[in-house]
């Protein structure tokens, strides 16, 4: 038996959903984190302060009594976002960020960015007032191939948004590549990535081999396998520039298990063990603390959790369910493939 102790872990991207999604799915957050960042990619998403308030509202009367958890609230940003709601939002305590999600690029996107100039006076009066913007890095041209849409991102947007408002703090959502994971390492100041639990135990063969997996189809998909170990060294380095948004994005089972099938991966009920087995597979248990609880804190300017949790290793595997039920319907949790051993108890 080894006792690992570490402070409470926070998620920077995580995506609740609501209604009885929400009061399904929250409790496997809540358990093991203290805080997350809550995607605003709802429908109709939460674009102003106020849907943001309301939707607050909605989350915290669903958390189970006796966990605390605060959620962090993003606003969805469109060519109709008002600067000044945003710095309100901002000013209030409520907003902690703005999510940037190009048109077509994911799940409930539509209403997103088409392009990046409609979006500069919002963007200008948040590097400003020190609002980060959290950003679903993908090109979304049909002549760009999905597996290159990062790193395109990369190249026609990303840096030349960065050139233009270097003020601007940029955190860019779930890397999936070793071309997001460089150029993250390249930057001195305002640009931070979050690293998903899956994105470092999967690569694309996980969906395609041996016949089509939906539950392993995520966006931005997952890579080739030097990609994924592109993301396990820098998750696992102590790199204050990377810290842990799980992108849970919990879909019912109908809607992946179909012929157009969503993107997003179940993992909050088993994140915490997942990635105990990764950083101990990588020698770097002494790291974990600062990918799931330091870095994250460090970058969103908020001090990190005075509580701890303590994962165990034990020698039977963890029981996790292979499904939860939730009043929307069953939603499949994330299989890593291989027994996990670290409990948190
Ligand atoms: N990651 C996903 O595959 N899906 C997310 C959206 C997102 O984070 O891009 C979702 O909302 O389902
Ligand atoms: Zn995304
Ligand atoms: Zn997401």
């Amino acid at each position: 038996m080894q006792d690992l102790v570490i402070r409470r872990p926070d998620d920077w991207h995580l995506h609740l959903r609501d209604g009885d999604m929400l009061r399904g799915v929250i409790a496997d957050t809540s358990r093991h984190f203290a805080r997350a960042i809550i995607m605003p990619n709802l429908v109709p998403p939460v674009v102003t302060s106020a849907d943001a308030a309301a939707y607050r509202e909605r989350i915290v009367a669903a958390i189970p009594a006796g966990d605390r958890f605060e959620p962090l609230m993003t606003l969805y940003l469109t060519a109709g976002t008002s600067p000044d709601d945003v710095e309100a939002g901002h000013k209030s305590g409520l907003v902690k960020a703005v999510k940037l999600y190009p048109a077509g690029a994911t799940t409930n996107s539509h209403s997103g960015v088409r392009n990046i100039d409609e979006a500069m006076p919002v963007l200008e009066r948040m590097a400003k007032i020190g609002l980060p913007l959290c950003v679903h890095g993908e090109v979304t041209s049909s002549d760009v191939d999905i597996f290159d849409r990062e790193a395109v991102f990369i190249e026609t947007v990303l840096d030349p948004l960065r050139k233009r408002l270097p003020e601007l703090k940029l955190t860019m959502e779930h890397v999936t590549t070793k071309d997001g994971v460089d150029y993250i390492k390249t930057s001195k100041a305002n640009l931070a990535g979050s690293i998903t639990t899956h994105h470092l135990i999967i690569n694309r063969n996980a969906i395609l081999v041996g016949g089509i997996k939906p539950h392993y189809y995520c966006l931005p998909v997952a890579k080739r396998e030097n990609h994924r170990l592109a993301l396990r060294a820098a998750a696992t380095s102590g790199d204050a520039r990377f810290f842990l948004g799980t992108d849970s994005a919990p879909h019912v089972d109908p809607l992946k298990e179909c012929a157009c099938g969503c993107a997003g991966i179940y993992t909050s009920i088993n994140t915490m063990s997942c990635l105990a087995h990764v950083f101990e597979e990588e020698n770097a248990l002494d790291k974990l603390e600062a990918f799931a609880s330091l870095n994250g804190p460090a970058w969103y300017g908020v001090p990190a959790n005075d509580e701890t949790i303590t994962l165990r290793k034990q020698v039977d595997a963890v029981s996790y369910p292979a499904k939860i039920d939730t009043g929307a319907g069953p939603v499949t949790v994330f299989d890593p493939m291989f027994p996990l051993h670290w409990a948190v108890v």
